[in-house]
């Protein structure tokens, strides 16, 4: 029997425990896409306690806490509990996550940061809780510490178009921290014209570019501006949420007379909406070629599904799911759009629905070229799919119908900066895989080849591919 979570935790042969701590391990981390606040990497925040660094924003744990039976108190805080009765629930909770990252997660994070090797069950947390805020309170575990000990080069935030980017300006100041933080863009709210938040943000991008929006013109224009100024601070990635893919034909007339019509506070056809989306998602695809940045798409989230949680708790609480809408067919229209006048950018497609892993590996194929090399990307495992089978399924597939060797890898996509070890979780997984792969004699025991491929999928080709300045 191997041993729990040991130096060879999930390495199961020969080949994989060389190819990770020979070649995976010591390569450094560029973490592409993510939601940590540029904020608090400034000001180096530190945490109370152990509850503030794991419970306060993970969704990913409170939809656990729930399932297990905690009261919502326990889960996002409220009247009468204190941090030591959250991190107490979330204790209860962990020896029944069994199965589900979050129990791997949550001991790797321990044993990493803290150097904690013990299981955590209701007996062993008053323990754990005054050995790890002792040193949560002590040097070196600020937000921008756990970055630096986690020897991540590259950080991507995830950014509205209208922010100031003033966090991002003031780290590239900071004298002692080398880590590039850099902004994504992310303009959703200026999609979604059907959505409240819609006219409020037009009224904002207005006021940042300092011209009121009246018409289409100036609302394209004012987003061109945007990504200007995201680029001049460093930005090279957009990011879209499209719980569906939108594609309808349409003309620059059509788009702006629907724009007109939201404009004025209407809710426009669901046909209205694809015909905007499709004109707006073609125009910002221009944008991001002509600037070498990467456009990314997260696909088949289906978001908020419980109105009257979403109405106390807001969005990224807990309360989302897969969606199955169809990709194929808008998604190979939209791309097509964009490269018919060879504008397509350098794309990462994400689904969350592991049904869309083998249409869009394959969609991505039909797009490739331009001399980059993996230019179009099958996205890495995202959230519901973030585990190790949803690794391998994304993995096979890319594997399977295009080039594994040229997959950018893994992010955390994460709002904790304890995350980092996720890494290490898809790195010791891809070894794996590619270890049993030549126990089976199916690929060559060549280390050169292998250990060369497994740096360049841990770190390599994301330094390559994202032309960060
Ligand atoms: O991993 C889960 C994520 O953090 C999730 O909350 C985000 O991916 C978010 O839905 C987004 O759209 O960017």
């Amino acid at each position: 029997m191997k041993k729990f979570l040991d130096e060879n935790f999930l390495l199961s042969n020969e080949t994989a425990v060389r190819l990770y701590h020979d070649y995976a391990k010591q390569m450094p981390i560029i973490d592409y896409h993510c939601h940590l606040s540029p904020q608090e990497i400034y000001e180096n925040k530190t945490f109370k306690n152990i509850t503030d660094a794991w419970l306060y924003g993970d969704h990913y744990k409170w939809r656990v806490m729930r399932a297990n039976g905690a009261e919502e108190s326990l889960v996002t805080g409220g009247e009468g509990v204190n941090d030591y009765d959250r991190f107490m629930a979330w204790a209860k909770a962990v020896p029944n996550t069994l199965g589900n990252p979050l129990y791997h997660w949550t001991h790797l994070e321990l044993q990493r940061f803290f150097g904690i090797y013990e299981l955590v069950n209701e007996q062993t947390a008053p323990a754990i809780w005054e050995k790890v805020n002792a040193q949560l309170s002590g040097e070196g575990f600020g937000a921008r510490d756990l970055i630096k000990k986690s020897n991540v080069t590259v950080i991507c935030t995830t950014d509205d178009p209208t922010d100031s980017l003033e966090w991002h300006i003031k780290i590239k100041e900071l004298k002692d921290f080398d880590t590039a933080v850099l902004p994504s863009f992310r303009p959703d709210k200026g999609l979604e014209i059907n959505r409240a938040a819609f006219l409020p943000w037009v009224e904002k991008l207005g006021e940042v570019t300092g011209e009121k929006i009246a018409n289409y013109d100036q609302f394209l224009a004012a987003v061109e501006s945007r990504i200007h100024f995201f680029h001049s601070i460093g930005g090279r990635l957009s990011d879209h949420a499209l719980d569906y893919v939108p594609y309808a034909e349409t003309t620059k007339d059509e788009a702006a007379a629907i724009f007109a019509k939201a404009l004025k506070g209407d809710k426009v056809s669901l046909e209205d909406e694809k015909k905007y989306k499709t004109f707006t998602l073609v125009f910002l695809g221009k944008q991001y070629a002509k600037n070498g940045w990467t456009m990314q798409f997260h696909i088949n989230a289906h978001r908020n599904n419980n109105s009257r949680l979403f109405g106390k708790l807001g969005p990224d609480t807990g309360f989302d799911s897969i969606n199955d809408s169809d990709t194929a067919q808008p998604l190979t229209r939209l791309l097509d759009a964009l490269d018919h006048d060879d504008a397509l950018p350098r794309t990462i497609l994400y689904s969350l629905n592991p049904k869309d892993h083998y249409v869009l590996g394959s969609i991505v194929g039909s797009f490739q070229g331009g001399g980059i090399p993996g230019k179009m990307q099958l996205g890495a495992a995202w959230w519901f799919l973030d585990t190790k089978n949803g690794m391998l399924e994304q993995m096979d597939a890319l594997a399977n119908l295009g080039l594994l060797s040229k997959f950018v890898g893994m992010l955390t996509d994460s709002r904790s900066f304890l995350s980092y070890p996720r890494h290490e979780y898809f790195r010791r997984i891809l070894c794996d895989m590619i270890g049993k792969w030549v126990e089976d004699g199916e690929a060559p025991d060549d280390m050169e080849l292998l250990g060369s491929m497994v740096q360049d999928i841990s770190y390599r080709n994301a330094q390559q591919y994202f032309n960060f300045a």
